[in-house]
Parts: structure tokens; C-alpha cells; sequence
């Protein structure tokens, strides 16, 4: 069960459970939620603005500014058990011979179930041309929902559950977009998307 799991080879999309172990990981959930600012931006959608369905924080280097939406996130300074996260999946990545580095993380939280995030790819041009992304789960076991978009292939779930890395390959975005979406279940989850953005000039 624990160490690596091949969902898929093309595109990429790997699962690793077990990353800090359970004590660990209750440990960073409990942290995460208590000692980060978390946001709900206002965003404009169809040309109204919504608060987002869910809380984030967006942290990072100085320099990684994130633009969506037509809005610029200036990043929160690295929080040390981030930074210590952040080196642990380095290393996990470099089993697998993957060279990756992070400049930054949107950390996601949903309160419960009926908390999502809607269909995108994590495509922004500041991502460069093939972005590796490795997203690590806290908290309540929800699933990832994709779907391709080329016409003809069928969408599929990828469970996420608690203490787990997922890693998304080169191709996942340019390929397939991703969705967390509301269920009827409880539970409190952060996620964790680790990413590394052009730096751009601000
Ligand atoms: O919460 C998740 O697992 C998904 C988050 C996500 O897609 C993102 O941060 O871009
Ligand atoms: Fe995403």
C-alpha cells in the first residue's frame, strides 16, 4: 500500500501514499489550518464576482507572483513545515528520477464536502510549456475527477486520501483538466499544489 503507485503512464499520473505518515500528517492538517490566513477571493466568473467555493493561500518564493482570473496573488512567505514538505517530496520525486523544482504552492482548504474546485487545467503560461505539479492531500479522502479533452475517452476518479502525493506529469494539463467536486460527505481537506511559476518581473 505505502510508496509508489502507477495510475497511468500517458500522461503521467502517479500516487505515492504514506508521505510524513499518519501521525505526522494529522499533525500538519491541524497546523496548516490553524496558522495560515486563509483566503476566500473574490473572483470574476462570466463577467459577475463570486467568493471562491473553497479557502486558499498562495506561498512562495518572492518573486513567484500567480495570476488567474485577471488577478494578480503576490505570495505569502514560505512557512517552515511547508518548506519541509516541499524538500521531503523533492526527494520522493527523485526516486522516481524526476528533477523538479517548486518556487511555490496554492494550498487549497475545503471545509467539507460541499467545498470544490470547478474543471480546470493548471495551464497558465507563467507555468512554462509542461508543468510538473505534485499535489499532496490532508484530511478527508475525496476524489480528483478528470476528464480528457479530446472527445472519446472516458473521465475517471483518482481517490486521494490522506498522507498521499499525487504527481502529474508532463502532458496532464496540456491533455486533461481536473475537478474537485462537491459531495455529500464531511470532513475537512487541505491540499497542497506544489508548482514552479516564471518568475515575472514585478
Ligand atoms: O484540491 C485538490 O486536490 C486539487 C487542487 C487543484 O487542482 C489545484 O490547486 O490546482
Ligand atoms: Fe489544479
Amino acid at each position: 500500500m505505502q510508496g509508489w503507485h502507477t495510475l497511468q503512464t500517458d500522461p503521467p499520473l502517479h500516487l505515492y501514499r504514506g508521505v510524513l505518515g499518519e501521525p505526522a500528517a494529522d499533525m500538519l492538517l491541524a497546523q496548516l489550518d490553524r496558522e495560515l490566513e486563509w483566503q476566500r477571493p473574490r473572483l470574476k466568473l462570466y463577467g459577475r464576482e463570486h467568493p471562491i467555493p473553497r479557502r486558499q493561500v498562495w506561498m512562495g518564493d518572492g518573486d513567484a507572483h500567480y495570476r488567474y482570473s485577471g488577478r494578480d496573488f503576490p505570495p505569502e512567505p514560505w512557512h517552515p513545515a511547508v518548506v519541509a514538505l516541499r524538500d521531503g517530496i523533492i526527494r520522493l520525486l527523485s526516486e522516481r528520477s524526476v528533477s523538479a523544482r517548486f518556487n511555490s504552492v496554492l494550498l487549497n482548504r475545503y471545509a467539507d464536502g460541499g467545498e470544490r474546485m470547478g474543471w480546470h487545467s493548471d495551464d497558465e503560461p507563467e507555468l512554462g510549456p509542461e508543468p510538473i505539479i505534485a499535489a499532496v492531500s490532508l484530511g478527508a479522502e475525496r476524489p480528483l475527477r478528470f476528464r480528457w479533452k479530446q472527445a472519446g475517452h472516458e473521465p475517471f476518479n483518482v481517490w486521494l486520501p490522506h498522507d498521499s502525493l499525487l504527481l502529474m506529469g508532463p502532458g496532464c494539463q496540456r491533455e486533461l483538466q481536473h475537478a474537485l467536486l462537491p459531495r455529500k460527505t464531511p470532513g475537512l481537506r487541505i491540499s497542497l499544489t506544489f508548482r514552479h511559476v516564471q518568475a515575472s518581473g514585478h
